[in-house]
């Protein structure tokens, strides 16, 4: 049995905005995970957001199927995407709704017919959610040792692809011979992913992903808190000082839902190395890169298209 990681809380709220800015450092480049709480999102937007996302799940495939992905919003079916690019086994056991950005016309939506206030949910969420991650990013901006406005001045937050993602893990798929997993191992593409469940557990990180056999741990859910973690394109821009860690979600025995709030830089942003984060012995290990082309080549080979 892996051993239940506890990550240390991060309080959004706290006026020692140096004092949570180092914690947060540390946590960054230990883990690249931990809990967030005091973030601004109350707990009944979160509740109504679980009780609608179980109303669209529960739609009719053919229904569903109306809102199939198109500019990467919509709804993804069952082993429709493989997080796992590397493995040869079907896709992950996991269906899911993406909502983008508010600021352009290319969401799709239920209709308010069949389920009520649902685009009104979401829309508010994604607006709570999306200010929560601008107060998180001034932090990290701090404990990088930058201004506070960094991400700002850089163009991240001008417009940011940021996403809503609905997540329904079936418990009652009959399980194969096949390694299949309700999300195969991954690290996230963008910034900065904020993560809260049902409370249904089968997440889990591993620390060293180049370390075979891979040891992984279960990270518990906490109830008000969402669970943060860096991705990509943060390590890129500090040059792997800030660790995106290797995670996974196991098939669960029940039905499992979550929501996860994945927040990109703005299309045209450059994700390049921190001048503090590189020196002549320790030059950028990846090179400069727009968001919005490494963002399309790692969806690229996530759909194996
Ligand atoms: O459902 C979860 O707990 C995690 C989902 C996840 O890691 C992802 O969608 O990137
Ligand atoms: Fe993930």
């Amino acid at each position: 049995m892996p051993d239940a990681l506890q990550f240390p809380i991060i309080d959004l709220s706290s006026p020692d905005r140096f004092s949570i800015a180092n914690l947060i450092r540390q946590r960054c480049v230990d883990h690249g995970f931990f809990y967030l709480v005091n973030h601004g999102v109350d707990e009944e937007l979160i509740s109504k957001v679980f009780e609608q996302s179980s109303n669209f799940f529960s739609l009719p495939i053919e229904e569903k199927m109306k809102l199939v992905t198109k500019n990467h919003r919509g709804y993804t079916a069952l082993h429709a995407e493989k997080l796992d690019t590397t493995l040869t086994t079907r896709g992950d056991s996991k269906e899911s709704f993406y909502i983008g950005p508010l600021t352009d016309d290319l969401n799709q939506w239920p209709l308010e017919e069949d389920l009520p206030s649902w685009r009104c949910t979401m829309e508010t969420n994604h607006q709570k959610l999306l200010s929560a991650v601008t107060k998180l990013l001034s932090l990290i901006a701090l404990s990088l040792k930058l201004e506070e406005d960094f991400f700002e001045k850089v163009g991240a937050l001008i417009e940011p692809l940021a996403f809503i993602r609905l997540l329904h893990y079936p418990g009652d798929l009959n399980s194969s011979s096949e390694e299949i997993f309700g999300a195969s191992a991954h690290s996230d593409y963008g910034m900065v992913t904020l993560l809260v469940t049902d409370g249904v557990p089968g997440l889990q990180i591993c620390r060293e992903k180049s370390k075979q056999p891979r040891v992984w741990e279960d990270v518990p859910s906490m109830s008000g808190a969402f669970i943060v973690n860096i991705g990509d394109m943060m390590e890129g821009w500090t040059n792997g000082l800030f660790r995106s860690t290797l995670h996974r979600v196991l098939q669960p025995r029940q039905d499992r839902y979550s929501v996860a709030f994945f927040t990109n830089p703005s299309k045209d942003c450059i994700v390049e190395c921190l001048e503090s984060c590189c020196t002549e012995s320790c030059p950028p290990r990846f090179p400069p890169i727009k968001a919005i082309d490494y963002l399309e080549e790692r969806v690229r080979l996530t759909y194996g298209l």
